[in-house]
């Protein structure tokens, strides 16, 4: 039995029409991790989500859950994860608790082992438990819907953009859930496009474009591809023009006395920069600099696929 949570080889899907949103996708989700995978809209994100949720049949390729192969061992496969799509989907007429013990009911987890209100509680809906479920927020069904999926207590929990039009104050609300949940054991993987998000929870990202994976590594190793840095110097005279040096990949003169520098920090450090721009005498009155992120990264990656 594999020791990944999902482990996917090979993974194609052409639909009808010929249209093919995954070419041959393989990787590993490591077990206990919060996983991210990223990708621009129509990458294949949801093709391949709903592939893992049995909704999509892959054309080619193989994927497991658990250890559980979707294809040998669907219903393994089905126990072992719980899917939060974009689309909010229950029934408008039942009330949060009753939308859970009939999703339980349906994963046939019996009455004992029933945590529906503990799952109100720990998603802030504890006093909505009665209200019909047309009567809730966005936000609020949004929270419902996490809750419906970890009713049979998976191992794995698949969020497909759960914070796409929530608020900031439910998205940290949700996310810290999540970070329970996975504080807890369980093994999380979202999808989302608030890069700032997944580089702050996710301990690992895939970046999917065109149907290919074009990343997979720990977040920390991803943003550190990021090789570019900016410094911004002040110095003490006016400048007619830029100095250039052989460490800088580009300057540029702002005003008369501010310079921003683009150099590569993987071939000189800021020290060498700094020391060029004094070597002709100049003073430096202040110095910043900005470092590159997941969203620098990811736009080099996807732009470079195209
Ligand atoms: N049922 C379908 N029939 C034909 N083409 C489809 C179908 N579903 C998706 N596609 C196409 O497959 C490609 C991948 O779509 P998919 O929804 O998987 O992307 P995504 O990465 O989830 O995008 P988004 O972030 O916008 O949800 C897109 O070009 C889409 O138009």
């Amino acid at each position: 039995m594999t020791e990944a949570a999902i482990s996917i080889q090979n993974l194609s899907k052409t639909y009808a029409g010929g249209k093919r949103a995954l070419d041959g996708v393989s990787f590993d989700v490591p077990r206990g991790q919060i996983f991210g995978l990223l990708g621009p809209n129509g990458a294949g994100k949801s093709t391949l989500i709903n592939i893992l949720a049995g909704l999509v049949n892959k054309t080619d390729g193989s994927a497991s859950i658990w250890g559980f192969d979707i294809d040998a061992h669907p219903r393994n496969a089905k126990v072992s994860i719980g899917i939060v799509n974009q689309e909010i989907l229950f029934d408008p007429f039942f009330t949060p608790i009753e939308t859970l013990e009939i999703q339980a009911g349906l994963y046939g987890v019996p009455r004992t082992q029933r945590r529906s209100m503990e799952l109100l509680r720990a998603v802030h809906l504890e006093d909505k438990a009665n209200a019909y479920a047309r009567t809730l927020s966005g936000g609020m069904k949004r929270r419902l819907m996490v809750a419906k999926a970890m009713v049979h207590s998976p191992p794995v929990l698949v969020l497909d953009e759960p914070t796409a039009g929530v608020d900031i104050q439910l998205r940290q609300q949700l996310w810290e859930y999540v970070r329970s949940l996975n504080e807890a054991g369980v093994t999380v993987v979202l999808t989302t496009h608030y890069l700032e998000e997944a580089e702050q929870l996710c301990d690992r990202i895939a970046i999917i474009n065109h149907g290919k994976v074009v990343a997979n590594e720990p977040t920390r190793e991803l943003v550190g591809r990021a090789q570019e840095k900016v410094v911004v110097v002040t110095v003490d005279r006016d400048l007619d023009v830029a100095p250039d040096a052989g460490c800088f990949d580009k300057v540029v003169l702002k005003g008369n006395r501010m310079l921003e520098i683009t150099y590569n920090k993987a071939r000189v450090n800021a020290g060498e920069v700094l020391a060029a721009v004094t070597r002709d005498g100049l003073g430096i009155v202040d110095v910043s600099t900005r470092e590159a992120d997941l969203e620098d990264v990811f736009l080099n990656l996807t732009r470079a696929s195209t």
